[in-house]
């Protein structure tokens, strides 16, 4: 889904959407977050996972999160870490989440 549909699947009233980037390591997630909010894209890392547990949960820290403004909304999209040891927390960020886009990659 790109950034376009999302614009218009949203309701007139909402002003702020919270959009979620998955997809394989190495697909260009984080390429193209930076790319549309204009950041430089010659140096970017894996998006790594850090994973920290507490009584209560066990939990995976390897995000993004940019807030792009396009067309009076505020898009915030949280961009995850592809790598295989990430992979199994990707479902711990989809509460809350009114899209979500898949990035498969390029040949
Ligand atoms: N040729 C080409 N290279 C790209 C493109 N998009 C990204 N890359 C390169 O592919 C590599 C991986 O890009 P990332 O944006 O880090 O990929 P990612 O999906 O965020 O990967 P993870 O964070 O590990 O999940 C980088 O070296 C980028 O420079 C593209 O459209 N064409
Ligand atoms: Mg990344």
């Amino acid at each position: 889904m790109g950034l376009l549909n999302i614009l218009k699947k949203m309701k007139k009233d909402d002003k702020e959407a919270r959009i979620l980037v998955l997809g394989l390591d190495n697909a260009g997630k984080t390429t193209i977050l930076k790319k549309l909010s204009e950041e430089d894209i010659s140096h970017i890392m894996p998006t790594q996972g850090e994973l920290f547990q507490t009584e209560a949960v066990r939990w995976c820290q390897g995000f993004n999160i940019k807030s792009i403004m396009q067309d009076g909304f505020k898009l915030n999209v949280w961009d995850i870490g592809g790598q295989k040891a990430i992979r199994p927390y990707w479902s711990n960020y989809f509460e809350n989440t009114d899209a979500l886009v898949g990035s498969l990659g390029r040949k």
